[in-house]
């Protein structure tokens, strides 16, 4: 089989996705990565189409890539433009890059509504341009945009396209399904036309708008296409671009295609997380592959046949993509999921003994109850410790009392005069010694963790450390209105680890509290 090329589109088509905007620090950053993980050709973005893409080609030139061929981005001539004059071939020159992409029509309808030219004038575009470059001594793709649509509208004329293009001298002739609706067996028919029809290599460059992509790009493959097109994480225009995250470790590890090195697969999480992160979006922790929760699992039935053999509900080792299997602990758990995490903490649960069993339990019956445990280990943690008859908690709540005032000021004139007072008083029992403490607070949970710190910060004064990063309340029951059961998760961390706690209850204080109390003792038991 042929040598697959892999060509990264994440600075040009990735940035067409809605919210990205890349500064040109960032292109070359990433630029890097890229080269680092092994990509065969980096495409850098459009030049002459922004300030930043002109700069961003005079900088990475001194980048020196260690195996990726720099790609520079843009149109064919326009219609009517002598393709010396043009200014986007000009700015294409101009970029330095060894390698041209060149975007060309070749669907008659898009040549006729769109271009608003002839269907030869159109051929004139492609193949002045590809020539004029090729005299330059340029490596040129042609990304023969719209080619699986024009294929089904006029088959002959986009056959005509790639001819031309081919005999113009391009390096590689993509076929584009610009539009994302085309499906695959419709893709691998297409393409074997095309690989039979025309001696130059053919690459794919597949949308993700029928979220068929990936599927599509794994068909050209198999239909003889030689280069695939993508981007990481898959972002790109509208609903996005092949994902080479998904990609990359199909052809190696399902098609046994050697793309890329088992030690660079093993980076592959990385590097996405590294783009979702330069591109200032969340990571999606459901993609495959490298998506925090690819090989997270849930099910007790899951659990419990992983813990016999490894692939029971794996496709493939996490490990070879750099990612991790995570087990959860939730009311459709086994004795399994709770062992696995009761052994993360250093308690070891024998499956058949009765603890495993009213852990299970526990956690089933607190989760009807509104708790969920999967969102906040370190609640079922302290479940796990609890249950130990020789634990000894860091301290013993003995009550509490929350008020909350609007205090009124005569006059009232308007409502900025109007106070909201919220005030605790906890009496907590550290060691052998009660103590009662009360403060003041911007709302009821503020002033309870005020008060509760001011009780526990003389015996633990490492709790200083501790602060509350996240607070979602969410109402369980909403047709039952201000009556609802409401879970409580807090996030805290101590600058050091995060860690997350559950309360629930019908009463939003005391789920709030239970979360809270949770989240300090968790702290003080961790430390
Ligand atoms: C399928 C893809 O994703 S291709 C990549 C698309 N990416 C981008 O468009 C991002 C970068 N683009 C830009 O910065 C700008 O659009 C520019 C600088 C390229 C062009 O800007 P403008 O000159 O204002 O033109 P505009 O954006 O309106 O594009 C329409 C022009 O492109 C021409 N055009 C469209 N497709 C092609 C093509 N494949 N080959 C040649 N010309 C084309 C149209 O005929 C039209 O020309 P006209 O104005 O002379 O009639
Ligand atoms: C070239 C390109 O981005 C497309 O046809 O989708």
């Amino acid at each position: 089989m042929a040598r697959i090329e892999l060509y990264d589109t994440t600075l040009r088509d990735g940035a067409q996705r809605e919210g990205i905007s890349f500064s040109v620090l960032d292109k070359l950053h990433i630029a890097q990565k890229l080269d680092e993980f092994g990509f065969d050709y980096i495409e850098g973005g459009w030049p002459g189409a922004n300030p930043k893409d002109n700069e961003f080609f005079q900088r990475a030139a001194g980048l020196g890539f260690k195996k990726a061929r720099l790609v520079a981005f843009g149109s064919t001539r326009k219609a009517g433009v002598a393709v010396e004059s043009d200014a986007n071939i000009k700015a294409l020159v101009e970029s330095g890059a060894p390698v041209i992409t060149l975007v060309g029509k070749s669907s008659a309808p898009q040549v006729e509504k769109v271009l608003a030219t002839s269907l030869d004038e159109n051929i004139g575009m492609v193949a002045d341009s590809i020539r004029y470059l090729k005299s330059l001594g340029r490596t040129v793709f042609l990304d023969a945009e719209h080619f699986f649509d024009g294929f089904k509208a006029d088959r002959e004329y986009s056959l005509k396209v790639l001819k031309e293009a081919a005999e113009a001298g391009a390096d590689c002739l993509v076929l584009c399904d610009t539009n994302g609706g085309s499906l695959p067996d419709e893709v691998a028919e297409a393409v074997k036309t095309v690989v039979a029809a025309i001696e130059v290599p053919v690459g794919i460059h597949a949308h993700n708008d029928a979220e068929l992509a990936v599927a599509n790009s794994l068909a050209a493959v198999k239909a003889g296409a030689t280069q695939v097109q993508g981007t990481i994480n898959g972002y790109g225009e509208r609903c996005g671009n092949a994902n080479l995250c998904s990609i990359v470790p199909a052809l190696k590890l399902k098609m046994g295609i050697d793309v890329i090195g088992d030690l660079e697969l093993t980076r592959l999480a990385d590097l996405s997380h590294f783009i979702s992160e330069v591109a200032n979006l969340s990571p999606d922790p459901f993609l495959p592959y490298v998506g925090h929760s690819a090989f997270t699992h849930k099910a007790g039935l899951h659990v419990s046949g992983l813990s016999r053999w490894v692939f029971a509900y794996q496709h493939i080792d996490p490990a070879s993509v750099g990612n991790k299997p995570r087990t959860l602990v939730s009311e459709l758990a086994g004795r399994t999921n709770i062992i696995q995490r009761a052994q993360e903490i250093g308690v070891n649960l024998s499956p058949k003994s009765h603890e495993s069993q009213e852990l299970l339990e526990r956690v089933k019956k607190l989760e009807s109850m509104g708790f969920q445990y999967e969102n906040a280990e370190a609640s079922f943690d302290l479940l796990v410790h609890r249950a130990n008859p020789g634990y000894v908690p860091p301290f013993h709540l003995v009550d509490f009392m929350v008020i909350v005032e609007k205090r009124r000021r005569p006059p009232i004139v308007a409502c900025e005069e109007e106070e909201m007072m919220s005030e605790a008083v906890v009496k907590v029992r550290v060691g052998g010694e009660i103590m009662h403490t009360a403060a003041e607070g911007s709302g009821p949970v503020n002033a309870l963790d005020a008060a509760m710190r001011k009780a526990l910060l003389p015996s633990y004064p490492a709790l200083d450390t501790v602060k509350l990063t996240d607070f979602k309340v969410r109402i369980l029951e909403e047709s039952t209105g201000t009556e609802s059961l409401v879970r409580v998760l807090i996030e805290s961390t101590d600058g050091t680890d995060e860690w997350h706690t559950v309360g629930a209850s019908a009463n939003l204080i005391e789920a709030s509290w239970l979360a809270l109390v949770d989240s300090l003792e968790y702290f003080l038991i961790k430390k």
